[in-house]
């Protein structure tokens, strides 16, 4: 286990999509309650970052743990597991069409070990009100706007109480009104203990907000812990 507060610690990791090294050297750490925003241009590295940190992609290369998982000695087994003690908001994980906002949610505790009727429900509605939709379980996602199926899938996120939430691009294709909404729900979350780790191309947010930031750039990732980042330029 890594010490302290740490809930990610990546030390000299390269990040890989297939053979090709995306990032070198990547050595970070997010403790716990942090906030962090994750930056760069297009095709940077962003999401296969965030990917290699749910195991989407391999860690092939350097020590990295995460949530208390080793990610460089993860087995195929123990990914569901891994996953369930993380919140992903992924652009590619978006709500089944065909099913109510209850059943969506259903399907993801279902996958995730719960059983008893009566405590989903419950753990349902919970997450539910916390994003502000407690009146949209028997709601079709298309039944809502674009604002409100990213609560649906930020209340999914957080069905088994995750320590960090990984989002890529959250507010990407929202109008500024909705996004801002959205990142307060975000702030929120953070507020009540839970790190979140957000790529972004949202200036705004990141003028506003001045968190830590983590920047992709020409194969590194800066922090701005520890070097000066320029938020705008290089986008
Ligand atoms: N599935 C894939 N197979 C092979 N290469 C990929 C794949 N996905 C991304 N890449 C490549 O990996 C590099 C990093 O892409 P990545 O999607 O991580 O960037 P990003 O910073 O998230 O970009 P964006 O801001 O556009 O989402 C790019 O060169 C991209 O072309």
């Amino acid at each position: 286990m890594i010490g302290g507060e740490a809930i990610i610690k990546i030390t000299d990791a390269c990040i890989f999509q297939g053979l090709t090294a995306v990032l070198q050297d990547v050595t970070f750490t997010i403790d716990k309650d942090e906030f962090v925003f994750l930056i760069g241009r297009t095709g940077s590295g962003k999401s296969s970052l965030l990917k290699t940190m749910y195991a989407d992609l391999p860690f092939k290369m350097g020590q990295g743990e995460i949530v208390g998982y080793q990610l460089e000695k993860l087995k195929k087994k123990d990914v569901p597991y891994l996953r369930r003690k993380l919140g992903i908001v992924f652009q590619d994980f978006q709500l089944f069409p065909d099913r109510t906002v209850a059943e969506n949610l259903f399907f993801v505790m279902k996958a995730t070990g719960w059983k008893d009727k009566a405590k989903m429900k419950n753990r349902m509605m919970e997450v539910l009100l916390k994003v502000g939709l407690g009146d949209a379980a028997t709601k079709m996602p298309h039944q809502l706007s674009g604002g409100e199926q990213q609560r649906v899938v930020i209340a999914r996120a957080l069905i088994n109480q995750p320590s960090i939430l990984l989002a890529d691009e959250p507010t990407g294709n929202l109008d500024p009104d909705v996004a801002d909404g959205i990142f307060k729900l975000f702030q929120e979350i953070n507020n009540e203990g839970t790190a979140i780790l957000m790529a972004t191309h949202n200036h705004d947010l990141l003028r506003k907000y001045p968190y830590r930031v983590l920047k992709c750039e020409r194969g590194q990732l800066l922090d701005s812990k520890t070097s000066d980042i320029t938020i705008n330029t290089s986008f």
